[in-house]
């Protein structure tokens, strides 16, 4: 099967083909997911909560992301492999370039980094130099300080127009794909018409073009709080890899995600 690149997500969006993304930390999983299907895996610095225990994003280091990026890399042989850049890795440009370095020789095909128009330099030096960027905007973890929580966002008029802005102006910059996170479904479906790269949702509503979950919310072993947008496929089906070919096909024939999963 031929790989998954920026272009064959293009495509998705054109022809209306939901696309799968679930995050990966290890090769054997990364493994599983990729030969089930799944079109996007993402080293998510989520790993701070549901592999090192944290309470936040924060304390990931480029290290640990290099890592895991390397080990997911050796298992898979057709997804789109994405890193996530641990918060303060890319706060000045020449950082961004440094960082992002790593983890595309630790394996990455695409670097992942949160926020809006602070980003537009560095998403540029980056496309320029070889390094394809997906944008992460609404709730963005790395900033829970800022939003004193993991709330929403966007749900009011001008924060909801200033993340459909910083969207257009991500890919005018140069950034290939875009991540929504926890905002309101008639802004996902909002952002996803206006843009041309492929949008991917996560708590976000059933109109983005592509939808990701946490591996460990689909398989049902996260600890303490598990995001109410998410879903636990291990639960109707028993075994990892129909939990995530179920994960897949609600995602394509669009019940995943459904009412309950979306914040109105
Ligand atoms: N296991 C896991 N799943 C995730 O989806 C996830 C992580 N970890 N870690 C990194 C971030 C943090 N995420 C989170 C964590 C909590 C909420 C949360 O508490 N949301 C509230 C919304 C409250 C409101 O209405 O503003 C909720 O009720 O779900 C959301 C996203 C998403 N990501
Ligand atoms: C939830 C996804 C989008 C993420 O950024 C992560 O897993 O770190
Ligand atoms: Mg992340």
């Amino acid at each position: 099967m031929s790989k998954v690149t920026s272009s064959t997500l293009i495509k998705f969006k054109k022809e209306g083909k939901k696309f799968t993304a679930l995050t990966a930390y290890d090769a054997s999983f990364a493994g599983a997911f990729d030969s089930e299907g799944v079109d996007v895996l993402l080293v998510g610095d989520s790993l701070g909560m549901v592999l090192q225990g944290h309470d936040d994003t924060l304390p990931v280091t480029i290290a640990d992301i290099a890592y895991h990026t390397a080990c997911v890399k050796r298992g898979i042989s057709r997804a789109l492999l994405i890193a996530d850049m641990p918060f303060m890795s890319y706060s000045t440009p020449q950082q961004t370039m440094e960082n992002a370095a790593l983890l595309m020789q630790a394996g990455a095909s695409m670097v992942k980094v949160e926020g809006g128009h602070w980003l537009l330099e560095s998403v540029k030096m980056l496309t320029e130099r070889g390094i394809p960027v997906c944008a992460h905007l609404g709730l963005t973890p790395q900033s829970v300080n800022v939003f004193g929580g993991f709330k929403v966002q966007g749900r009011d008029a001008e924060n909801a127009q200033r993340i459909l802005d910083e969207a257009k102006a991500l890919q005018a910059a140069g950034a290939q794909l875009l991540v929504v996170e926890c905002i309101p479904p008639q802004l996902a479906k909002t952002i996803t018409e206006a843009l041309t790269i492929p949008v991917i949702g996560i708590g976000a509503g059933a109109d983005t073009d592509g939808q990701i979950l946490v591996m460990h919310d689909v398989l049902g072993i996260s600890s303490g709080y598990i995001p109410r947008f998410s879903k636990n496929y291990l639960k109707q089906t028993g075994e990892i890899r129909s939990a995530i070919r179920a994960y897949i096909d609600e995602v394509a024939d669009g019940t995943f995600p459904a009412e309950e999963h979306t914040f109105n």
